[in-house]
């Protein structure tokens, strides 16, 4: 885990923590990396553009911007209010116009300087969001009509807007992207479609999940997947911003190779699901659509991933960043296809930032820990108080996919799980099917929410199940899936 330009770093001896001043020239990045332990926040180097700084101080990273304009992947700051960044956060802040803050906590830091906007990675990402622009005002003015739409089950009201996919190699910087142009999007009054087909981040929701939902009102800087983490969803406590209400499906694995026609299958469901929403919702259709997905290589030969989700969100924008073989390949694919509406579809290359940070599996697996953690019991800013409740063994319907399920097996989509101590501590979700429906349907159904199994008792066949909510555990299917795995226990 580095922040790419710090270069080789020198341990260092704990300081006491001070408070410094940062001045951003327009188009300048102050890139941070808040660490896992205050310990780590040790470290410095020296990069060609400015030198790295690190202060040290409590359990996080604290900004307050004293002049100008600064933002969060597109998501403004207001003057002279504390920002705190926690731990495992790696991000910038960004400024158009130029920004003075103040930084005070536990950090390493650097700041990116460009002679010119033209030199900055961020002017072709605001570029795009400009055309973009362009052509959701094309179909508020009628320029998306129904003319090209062969009916191919695009929903009523006309072609939506720019239906945007967003692909990349790992660590290539996609789901920045994706949320800056969500958030440009929102500020500029839009109201578009965000999804993740990338089972490895949950978007709004846990890891394991695939989802979408509509984001019209303003983004979480302190969270720290800005924006796109649990806490911009409902819970029982207080938000910090208007929660977002997420269209969510259970994958239950890391990769998308680990389960490919489960995966398949529900971005089918989603895409449709996404349909229905432009259908149904004006504001949402001259949006449009932005799509994060998961990292693909040429490779790896996940173009057939990247494909059938285009196919199932009519996306019509392709946005490659950092790599030309893929970019490549893509363009060759989408040649000769047409968007259920008739549409060409438009391949955009841009390059990857040298300031997105590789981030470890201790990373990786710290964030998913983060984020069951704060589903549950919320974060520094909202306490949320789960129920626990125990019941019997017979009392649950907890279906799994059989182990070797895969791809060329012939077996059952799920079965009823055996409870057993092996449960423990394992992340369920809760699906909106009925505990009698046929597996197939089981499995498909999207999630209402997700329990953690606080205790087995094998002995007296109960379970010990921690839920965000009140409510009877045995009306629902629970699904417990293969990833990710459960690291921590929740009432320990
Ligand atoms: N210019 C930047 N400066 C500092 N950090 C950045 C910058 N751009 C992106 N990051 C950080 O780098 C990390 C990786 O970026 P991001 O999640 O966008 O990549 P990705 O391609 O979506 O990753 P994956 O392949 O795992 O899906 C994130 O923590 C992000 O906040």
């Amino acid at each position: 885990m580095s922040i790419p330009g710090l270069g080789q770093i020198a341990p260092q001896q704990p300081t006491t923590s001070t408070t410094r001043t940062i001045t951003l020239r327009p188009f300048w990045e102050w890139r941070f990396e808040v660490p896992r332990s205050s310990s780590a926040a040790t470290t410095t180097s020296a990069t060609t553009t400015a030198p790295g700084n690190v202060s040290v101080g409590g359990g996080g990273a604290t900004v307050r911007l004293t002049s100008g304009a600064a933002e969060r992947d597109g998501t403004e700051l207001a003057l002279n209010r504390v920002y705190t960044f926690p731990r495992n956060t790696q991000s910038k802040l960004l400024t158009y116009t130029g920004a003075t803050l103040e930084v005070a906590g536990a950090f390493v830091d650097h700041v990116a300087q460009y002679p010119a906007p033209e030199a900055s990675p961020q002017l072709p990402v605001l570029n795009l969001h400009f055309a973009l622009q362009e052509l959701r005002a094309g179909v508020g003015r009628g320029g998306g009509d129904n003319t090209n739409d062969n009916g191919g089950g695009g929903g009523g009201g006309g072609v939506p807007g720019p239906r945007v996919m967003i692909c990349g190699e790992r660590d290539s910087g996609k789901t920045t992207v994706a949320r800056t142009l969500a958030a440009l999007a929102t500020r500029a009054g839009g109201q578009p479609l965000v999804g993740s087909v990338d089972p490895r981040e949950g978007m709004l929701a846990l890891p394991g999940t695939i989802s979408a939902a509509v984001f019209g009102t303003v983004m979480d800087v302190e969270d720290p997947a800005a924006g796109f983490g649990v806490s911009g969803t409902p819970s029982s406590g207080p938000s910090a911003v208007p929660v977002k209400l997420p269209m969510v499906y259970y994958v239950g694995r890391e990769r998308v190779d680990e389960d490919v026609p489960l995966w398949r299958d529900l971005v089918g469901k989603l895409g449709s699901s996404a349909r229905a929403k432009f259908a149904a919702d004006e504001v949402v259709r001259e949006a449009g659509l932005l799509l994060d997905t998961p990292a693909a290589s040429v490779a790896k030969g996940d173009l057939d991933i990247l494909m059938h989700a285009a196919h199932e969100f009519a996306v019509n924008i392709v946005v490659v960043i950092g790599s030309v073989e893929l970019h490549a390949e893509l363009q060759r694919r989408f040649e000769n296809e047409r968007t259920l509406h008739g549409e060409v579809v438009t391949l955009i290359f841009l390059d990857k930032s040298d300031g997105v940070a590789e981030r470890d599996k201790d990373f990786m697996k710290f964030t998913r820990e983060a984020a069951i953690k704060e589903y549950f019991f919320g974060d520094a800013k909202r306490t949320l108080s789960p129920f626990t409740q125990s019941v019997g063994f017979d009392d649950v319907a907890v279906f799994r996919t059989p182990e070797g399920s895969g791809f060329y097996d012939n077996k059952p989509a799920l079965e009823r799980a055996d409870i057993s101590a092996e449960m423990s501590h394992w992340t369920l979700a809760v699906m909106n099917a009925s505990v009698n429906d046929p597996p197939e349907i089981i499995r498909q159904a999207p999630v209402m929410g997700f329990v953690a199994i606080a205790d087995v008792d094998e002995d007296r066949r109960r379970l010990k199940v921690l839920s965000p909510v009140s409510g009877r555990l045995g009306n629902r299917p629970m699904v417990w899936g293969r990833w990710p795995e459960p690291y921590i226990n929740l009432l320990g």
